[in-house]
């Protein structure tokens, strides 16, 4: 297996900045296939900009970087639509259209790189993105402002599937959603990523993500990602951020969820002395 199979993102001294103000400097960060990454930091630390970067929305000073085999400094014309095609974006907010319909928004991937597509199976295959997202089949027909936030957020999602990604890049996805919404959000993000095959770059400050769905959080500080690891062996480094973010009140608390939830399942797993 070549590299760009095993690692679809990486990214290699990568220096951002704006005016004189520096967002990154020589990060370097290299993301598995099939992983859900989760990519935390302090706020301002520089998430979205890196994965602006990584998408080829942001020029970067300097640095590398190669996306499914591909350098994205040389991604320009039809390669770069090519390359563009194979990943998917839910942004912060979701960025629907707000005067086409749900359906219409999940169509425009698809009438950009794929304009060949007959319209009725072009509506055919975004009424399946919205369902594959987990809306009612109806929904397609709605228009954002009649969607509550936890429905915008999968309409944002089927459009991010329209055109079946390998790559999802997620930016905050479960914020102001309430927990129930967050919960049955990152569900469909797992089940999504297991059945699709999907590699998951993920930004979150949401604790309870990263312990139910990351397979790997990479920590944003100092310009730089400073450790990638699982949360156990994060949670060994004896950096003063990421101490206080997975061992304060918010992250023992999530921990502690998470530690339930593993003892119930393994009481479900054994097997029952009284009735054996
Ligand atoms: N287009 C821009 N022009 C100037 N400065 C920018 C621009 N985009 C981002 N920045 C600055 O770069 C820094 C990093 O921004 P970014 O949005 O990546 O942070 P973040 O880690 O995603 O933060 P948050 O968790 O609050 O969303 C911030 O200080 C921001 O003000």
């Amino acid at each position: 297996m070549s590299a760009s199979e095993d690692f679809p993102i990486v990214v290699e001294g990568l220096t951002n900045a704006f005016g004189s103000y520096v967002v990154h400097e020589n990060l370097s960060l290299k993301v598995r296939r099939g992983e859900i990454l989760g990519v935390v930091g302090g706020s301002g630390t520089g998430k979205s900009v890196l994965m602006r970067s990584i998408i080829g929305l942001q020029r970067p000073v300097t640095g590398e970087i190669t996306v499914l085999g591909h350098a994205m400094a040389e991604a320009q014309g039809w390669g770069e639509i090519d390359i563009r095609s194979r990943w998917g974006v839910l942004f912060q907010g979701g960025a629907l259209f707000s005067t086409l319909t749900v359906g219409e928004n999940v169509e425009v991937p698809l009438k950009q790189f794929n304009p060949e597509i007959p319209d009725a199976l072009r509506q055919e295959i975004a009424r399946f993105k919205v369902q594959l997202s987990g809306l009612p089949e109806e929904a397609a027909f709605k228009y954002p402002s009649e969607l509550s936030g936890g429905m915008r957020k999968r309409a944002g999602l089927a459009r991010a599937l329209a055109l079946d990604p390998e790559l999802l890049f997620l930016d905050e996805p479960t914020a102001g959603l309430d927990p129930i919404a967050a919960a049955a959000f990152d569900k469909l993000t797992r089940e999504l990523k297991e059945t699709l095959g999907l590699t998951v770059f993920l930004i979150t400050h949401d604790l309870d993500t990263l312990y139910e769905i990351c397979d790997r959080v990479a920590v944003l500080a100092d310009r730089q990602v400073i450790a990638v690891g699982t949360i156990p062996e994060l949670l060994a480094l004896d950096h003063p951020w990421i101490q206080e973010y997975f061992n304060g009140p918010r992250g023992r608390a999530a921990r502690e969820t998470k530690d339930r939830q593993l003892t119930r399942e393994g009481a479900m797993d054994k097997p029952d002395k009284a009735g054996a």
